[in-house]
């Protein structure tokens, strides 16, 4: 029975399977031929045993499919090593307010660079557009050509969540953001009460909502994709990230690279892009692309905020 992982917590697998009005939620623990090999929320999952999902039934988990694509969470203090944070998901959903609290560029950059790597597209959610303009926000990400959606709160309900469900349908989308920029408001609008309630098992009491600052995937109404919350996590493990998967990215400035010394960081002297940019090659929108570029580059480095 196929199976996608919704929350992680000691030991014990939330799952969903089924589809429409199949659907159903499986306690799953881990069988031991598994070994010591990781799972985590968004794992396509293989269970046997009492699939049921009734109450007290619990499953097993026999098999983990191969992961498109892998978010890390950093280091830190407490976990020396860098763990995946969740699987398969297609696209990384950064969550900011344009005002109260300010955006944090770094910490957004961040991000874009946790998704390149991840080999995941970034989305920008811009909210609380109703507090100021975004227009001097959006010229400072222009050049970077990533998507975005902007949001407002007004009288009569939420302006721009039809284009975020649009952007939303169909695809595994992880939310991420500070606090106070608004992202329970946004999940609490995507995923109704009643959908938000399965999928979110309380392990301690096999009912009720999960506790736990780990990540949970919910299913967003009529099957039409899973948003997944990511409550406290703060940065990304950035520090094996491969240069030339942001650069990629970049495709009017890859070809550029040609013309580098091996092992050019691009941020330095003797990079070919300065050259690339100056030819007109990348066209009039070049110097600021690879302005971009660098940016994120060094973005890697910066201390996490
Ligand atoms: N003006 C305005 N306020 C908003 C908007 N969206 C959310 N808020 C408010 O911003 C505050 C924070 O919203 P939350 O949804 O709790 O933010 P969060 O990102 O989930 O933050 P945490 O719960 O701390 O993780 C709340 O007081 C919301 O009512 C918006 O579009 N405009
Ligand atoms: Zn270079």
């Amino acid at each position: 029975m196929p199976g996608r992982v919704t929350t992680v917590d000691r030991g014990r697998y939330t799952t969903l399977v089924g589809e429409g009005t199949e659907r159903r939620v499986v306690l799953a623990m881990r069988a031991r031929e598994l070994g010591r090999k990781g799972i985590v929320v968004g794992d396509a999952v293989h269970l046997v045993g009492d699939t049921s999902g009734t109450e007290g039934s619990l499953a097993r988990i026999v098999r983990v499919s191969p992961r498109v694509t892998v978010l890390r969470r950093t280091a830190d203090d407490t976990d020396p090593v860098e763990r995946v944070l969740v699987a398969n998901a297609d696209q990384l959903v950064v969550v900011s307010a344009l005002a109260n609290p300010e955006p944090r560029p770094r910490l957004i950059d961040r991000c874009l660079v946790a998704a390149y790597d991840a080999g995941m597209d970034p989305l920008l959610v811009l909210t609380k557009a109703d507090l100021t303009d975004p227009a001097p926000f959006l010229e400072q990400y222009a050049p970077l050509d990533v998507r975005h959606v902007v949001t407002a709160r007004r009288e009569h309900g939420t302006d721009g969540l039809d284009e975020l469900r649009a952007a939303l349908s169909g695809q595994v989308s992880v939310l991420v953001g500070h606090s106070g920029v608004g992202k329970s408001t946004l999940v609490n609008a995507l995923v109704p009460d009643a959908l938000r309630a399965t999928g979110v098992v309380n392990v301690v009491t096999g009912r009720g909502r999960h506790t736990s600052s780990s990540a949970v995937a919910l299913a967003l109404p009529d099957d039409d994709g899973w948003v997944i919350d990511t409550p406290g996590v703060r940065s990304f493990g950035l520090a094996h990230v491969d240069l030339t998967r942001i650069v990629q990215h970049f495709s009017d400035l890859e070809p550029g690279t040609a013309g580098c010394p091996r092992g050019c960081t691009h941020d330095e002297e003797e990079c070919g892009l300065d050259a690339w940019v100056a030819s007109g090659a990348a066209g009039p929108a070049g110097p600021a692309r690879l302005d971009s570029l660098r940016r994120l580059l060094r973005a890697r480095s910066a201390p996490t905020e």
